[in-house]
């Protein structure tokens, strides 16, 4: 039985049970929905079974929605191969492209009536079933593409799909969405990746003072090169564009500090700097609001309870955890939590905390 906080009813048909496929099962068996699993790879269906994220197929499933988890290159096949076999069922994707599964379906001659692209952004940077998790979609937006011949119908049971795994829906086309993922998916990967690159054959020395900003910068390069071969290749136009823009950004720093005392030179770099703070201000915040949170950087002794400790009090003090990020100094036994709160309450926190003994660093 479906619990009484799950939108979907009746059984939801998974294609791909990698990372996105048994995530999507797990967080719709959490509400008791009916999942069924499907993989070309009879290891990777039981291992995603094995985790608890559905069943195997019968003969006499009927499932109202099918959703597609495969590599994109596979995505238009799939796709195509589920309205065929399931006539009745509304079927999605999760491709992190959007154009070009709907152009090559569109050229097979499949009933693309009943197909509705989405994509949530979110992932993990290791594939399998292995990474999944339920609450990997939690506050996180969903894109789902809108087509003027598209029923709401087929729309609405993908949104249900995505409400119930507790993510936000967002209706764009499929060239809005590959325009925009480009911008804040897919160039940010390789300017995280190019950095990395620089890391490769640095001294032990210089890698041992890595600290939080040299990780937030790499986070994504540690991503599957293969998935990102076949997402940077579809999208290529919109990714060119954008990294052309980088690169004259990059030639005018470079041409800055070729020669850093030269008139203007200083100017230069700082509207560079500044233009920088006006587009990370831009992000929005936790559950995509835009308001920004203050931060508060405490010191946690490495000790088991220390953690649990500060989170009681902040507590106790009468304020909300807004976020939290947690970075170890290298050789020493301290951590650094870095707390997110609403801006009006960081003064009183502040000296709340440093009354109760605890070290703020900033
Ligand atoms: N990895 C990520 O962070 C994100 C990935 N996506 C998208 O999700 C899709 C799946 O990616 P992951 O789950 O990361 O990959 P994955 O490698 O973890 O899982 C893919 C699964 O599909 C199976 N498969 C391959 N060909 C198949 C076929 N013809 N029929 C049935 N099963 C088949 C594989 O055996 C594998 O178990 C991709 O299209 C990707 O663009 C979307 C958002 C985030
Ligand atoms: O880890 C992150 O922040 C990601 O953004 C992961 C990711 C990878 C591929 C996608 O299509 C969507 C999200």
């Amino acid at each position: 039985m479906n619990d009484s906080t799950a939108r979907l009813t009746g059984p939801v048909r998974v294609v791909g049970a990698g990372l996105l496929g048994a995530s999507i099962g797990l967080g719709l068996r959490a509400h008791g929905v009916d999942v069924i699993l499907s993989d070309a790879s009879p290891a990777n269906l039981n291992l995603a079974i094995d985790y608890g994220a559905g069943r195997a197929p019968r003969p006499d499933d009927a499932p109202a929605l099918v959703v597609v988890c495969v590599p994109p290159d596979l995505t238009a096949s799939v796709v195509a191969a589920e309205l065929a076999a399931f006539p009745n069922a509304t079927v999605t994707d999760v491709a992190s492209v959007k154009v070009a599964p709907l152009t090559e379906l569109e050229a097979s001659g499949a009933d693309t009536s009943r197909y509705v692209g989405g994509h949530p952004l979110a992932g993990r940077e290791r594939g399998g079933a292995i990474s999944a998790r339920a609450d990997l979609f939690i506050g996180r937006p969903w894109v789902v593409c809108t087509r003027p011949d598209l029923s709401r119908r087929h729309t609405g049971l993908v949104e249900s799909l995505v409400l119930d795994l507790g993510a936000a829906p967002v209706e764009m086309t499929t060239v809005g969405h590959d325009a925009s993922v480009a911008l804040v998916s897919h160039v940010p990967q390789l300017v995280s990746t190019l950095m990395a690159k620089r890391l490769v054959g640095s001294s032990e020395q210089a890698i041992a003072l890595a600290g939080q900003g040299v990780r937030d910068v790499t986070r994504v390069a540690a991503s599957d090169p293969e998935l990102w071969v076949q997402i940077l290749g579809s999208n290529a136009p919109s990714v060119v564009q954008i990294l052309r823009a980088y690169r004259d950004d990059l030639d005018t720093v470079i041409g800055v500090l070729d020669d850093p005392t030269a008139p203007g030179a200083r100017r230069s770099l700082a509207e560079e700097l500044a233009a920088g703070n006006a587009g990370v201000a831009r992000i929005p915040g936790k559950h995509g609001q835009d308001r920004r949170f203050a931060q508060l950087v405490v010191l946690v002794d490495d000790r088991p309870g220390e953690l649990a400790r500060l989170f009681a009090e902040i507590g106790e003090a009468g304020v909300n955890l807004e976020d939290l990020r947690l970075e170890h100094s290298p050789g020493a036994q301290i951590g650094l939590a870095e707390i997110s709160v609403l801006p009006e309450v960081v003064q009183r926190l502040s000296d709340e905390l440093a009354e109760r003994g605890w070290r703020i660093a900033g």
